[in-house]
């Protein structure tokens, strides 16, 4: 069963133009200019049950907006929306008992009240028996490690503390789909990993569907098997992580310590005939650029053997990488002159 459904969505927003001068303040009053932003422009998408999807773009691609419109918060200007089977702006009441969200720029917690307290407020908005409320309480308490906190007024709690409240507070009705924006925004690199931790547990043990939005490709590559990558309101690029840096990724750079001085020529002349460039430091350490048609094995087997070789690296083609150059492109779609362009800069790097 598909948890959330999207055809052909799109939101307008209606902007309200200020003339300039004195003048122009004075004939805003009597006459407004209106002028319109298309923030999501006909998209669609369906996410399975127990999916982790990410959903990436650059500032102002879109991302909050379609976020809100699947939370209920904004009403689309056309196209359709179901999440959980519910019409989210429609059916209010009912569909919040399904979602939990956390928008990680704002805060669903009362900023002077102990966090406790907070959540008791939002047991009683999401209509939690008191049994139900303790037993999962105790849970992502436990899990969560904020037995120290639970007393603190919100104000008081660190960026990375008051995160961790958030998500238990948007977890507490046990929601079967949840929708995060930037939810590891500013938070250092211990706690980013102990959520991601947290959210892969959530969905292996209870099969929740997530959306995620991020900036930190880090949580996708941890989280994600699907990636959905937005640009000025449209999708372009919906598919498997692995299969977009198979597609965009240009190749594989392989890194050699050795035992003993090698020479680059000898190095250059093991693997005579093949389209590699080797580069090196020194004696002692050499890298080779494998491009993508080729097999890093093949590679590998004209130089062990006859290398006194101590370690070997191979890195794969960086994500933020490949995620910079499709934005700058605005376009998925691989043209030749872009795969040219990649490979020029990463040739200017090897000999
Ligand atoms: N309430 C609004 N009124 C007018 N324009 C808006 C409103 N909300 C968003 N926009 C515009 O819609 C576009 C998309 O904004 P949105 O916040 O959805 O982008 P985003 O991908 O979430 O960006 P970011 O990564 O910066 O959070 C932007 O041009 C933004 O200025």
């Amino acid at each position: 069963m598909n948890a959330i459904e999207v055809q052909d969505l799109r939101k307008t927003f209606k902007v309200q133009k200020n003339r300039e001068g004195l003048k122009g303040a004075f004939a805003d009053l009597f006459k407004r200019q209106y002028s319109e932003v298309t923030a999501v422009k006909d998209i669609s998408f369906t996410i399975p049950q127990g999916e982790i999807c990410g959903y990436i773009g650059e500032n102002g691609a879109g991302k909050s907006t379609t976020i809100k419109m699947l939370s209920g918060i904004l009403v689309p200007t056309s196209g359709s929306v179901s999440v959980g089977g519910f019409v989210p702006y429609e059916e209010r009441e009912k569909f919040v008992q399904n979602i939990g969200v956390v928008f990680g720029q704002r805060s669903q917690l009362w900023w002077d009240i102990g966090v406790i307290e907070s959540f008791q407020l939002l047991r009683k908005v999401y209509r939690v028996s008191e049994q139900d409320f303790k037993k999962r309480l105790d849970e992502l308490v436990e899990r969560l490690e904020l037995q120290e906190l639970l007393n603190r007024p919100v104000r008081k709690l660190s960026l990375g503390q008051r995160m961790r409240c958030e998500l238990v507070a948007a977890l507490l009705h046990n929601p079967s789909i949840i929708f995060l924006d930037e939810p590891t925004i500013g938070l250092d690199i211990v706690v980013k990993s102990e959520i991601r931790d947290f959210l892969k547990d959530m969905n292996r043990d209870h099969g929740t569907t997530i959306l995620l939005t991020t900036h930190d490709l880090q949580d996708i590559e941890a989280l994600c098997s699907r990636v959905i990558m937005l640009d000025d309101g449209r999708i372009i690029y919906d598919g498997g992580l692995e299969e977009l840096k198979q597609r965009w990724g240009t190749g594989r750079e392989v890194q050699f310590q050795f035992g003993t001085a090698t020479k680059l020529a000898q190095l250059v002349q093991w693997t005579d005939g093949m389209p590699v460039s080797w580069s090196a430091e020194n004696e002692l350490g050499a890298k080779v650029w494998i491009p993508l048609e080729l097999n890093v094995s093949d590679v590998l087997a004209r130089v062990v053997g006859q290398a006194d070789i101590t370690d070997i690296k191979i890195i794969e083609t960086n994500t933020d990488e490949i995620v910079r150059s499709i934005y700058q492109s605005g376009s998925a779609e691989k043209p030749e002159e872009m795969i040219a362009g990649l490979q020029d800069e990463k040739e200017a790097t090897h000999v």
